[in-house]
């Protein structure tokens, strides 16, 4: 009896279940399912631990007496981050401007293409990608310029996430991918016909330091584009609520502080830069870089239930819910900060290092 319903009410449970665990992936429908989610190079038991220790690091990173600890941190949380990044956001960690009729995927691709030819990529160049994630930039600049890019990120999970993906793309002989800190890269002077980096030199604790790097593997001559993430002209350090916004953008992304948009060309010039342009890209008519975020508000909570089931059966390991907690709240913030305009992730500036490097 009532056979027929419950068959069909069963089936259909079952066939939702396969969908969201084996076929929903990332959203560029490829790379990770939620029944892969890792904690990177991290084994499974000690996730939780990592993320306690991340939390309590991050809650005043500009407090530390000493920033060398920011590189190991940020290494951490992207073994925390990575795969959940990959699985509910795609291959590329950055924001870009929505575009009328095109897809997240299209917008993101013509954002990393528009960073390819700032920089001026031609084929046979070397190039540098500081701080390259998995490699979603690389490979859309590889395949846009013909230029070789070299990628350089601390987290060795990352590497291999890379290495993987541009095999796949048979973009390999173009892409290369080098474990390493961007304070201090493993690089000789003077080697690289250009360099960028896409959302990354957040992470160092000082700008100069990180530019002082770049500008040392570049060619004399060559350019630099960076799209920073800063706090605008309408952070008001005397209100509470951007205080507090600010702050935790800071620690839902692992920044030992966040810059403000003034001391982007500050630094450059410091380190010997020319500055040839800089501008906000976030800034009107663009439409809203959190428009994503808003709109993935109903995902997240699916993908709340979805990695709380997962940890319950113990498919994803122990640690994993509270990481994805502290990324719904990360996007919580960022969507603020986009509706207050007192934060933009895509400060653009264009740098050039002089043929001679006389300081004047
Ligand atoms: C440049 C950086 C990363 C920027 C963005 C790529 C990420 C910032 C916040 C991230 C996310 C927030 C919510 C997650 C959601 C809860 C989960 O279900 C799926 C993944 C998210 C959408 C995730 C994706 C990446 C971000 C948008 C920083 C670190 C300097
Ligand atoms: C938000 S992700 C952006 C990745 C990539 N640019 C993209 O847009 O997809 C920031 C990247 O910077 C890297 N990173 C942060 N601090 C670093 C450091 N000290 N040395 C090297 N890489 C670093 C991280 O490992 C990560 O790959």
């Amino acid at each position: 009896m009532e056979f027929l319903p419950l068959f069909i009410t069963g089936t259909l449970v079952a066939a939702t279940l396969y969908w969201f665990l084996f076929i929903y992936g990332s959203a560029e429908r490829q790379g990770k399912l939620a029944v892969n989610l890792s904690g990177g190079s991290i084994s499974s038991e000690k996730i939780q631990d990592k993320y306690k220790q991340y939390w309590s690091f991050f809650r005043r990173p500009e407090k530390i007496e000493t920033a060398e600890k920011v590189p190991d941190f940020v290494d951490t949380f992207y073994n925390l981050v990575t795969d959940i990044y990959e699985w509910g956001w795609g291959q590329s960690f950055h924001f870009a401007r929505p575009i009328p009729g095109k897809s997240d995927k299209e917008a993101t691709r013509l954002h990393e293409e528009m960073v390819a030819d700032l920089v001026k990529a031609k084929p046979g160049d070397r190039i540098l990608d500081v701080g390259c994630g998995v490699g979603g930039p690389m490979r859309s600049i590889a395949a846009h310029s013909k230029a070789n890019v070299v990628g350089i990120t601390i987290n060795d999970y990352q590497v291999g996430r890379a290495r993987l993906h541009n095999k796949k793309a048979g973009l390999d002989a173009l892409c290369e991918v080098v474990c390493g800190n961007f304070l201090e890269m493993p690089f000789s002077e003077g080697t690289f016909d250009g360099a960028y980096a896409i959302e990354a030199t957040c992470h160092a604790p000082k700008l100069e330091d990180v530019y002082t790097e770049i500008y040392r593997v570049l060619k004399p001559g060559s350019l630099f584009v960076s799209l920073e993430w800063v706090s605008t002209d309408k952070y008001d350090t005397a209100n509470p609520e951007h205080v507090k916004i600010i702050e935790e953008i800071a620690r839902g992304n692992a920044l030992p502080g966040v810059k403000s948009y003034d001391d982007v060309a500050k630094a450059a010039k410091k380190v010997g830069f020319q500055v040839l342009k800089e501008e906000d890209l976030a800034k009107p008519p663009a439409l809203p870089w959190w428009g994503r975020l808003k709109m993935g508000r109903l995902a997240y909570w699916r993908n709340h239930i979805l990695v709380t089931v997962l940890a319950a059966f113990r498919i994803a390991p122990k640690g994993t819910l509270e990481v994805h907690e502290m990324l719904v709240e990360a996007a919580d913030y960022l969507t603020r900060s986009g509706d207050a305009g007192i934060f933009s992730p895509m400060h653009l500036i264009v740098c050039r290092k002089p043929e001679s490097s006389k300081s004047c």
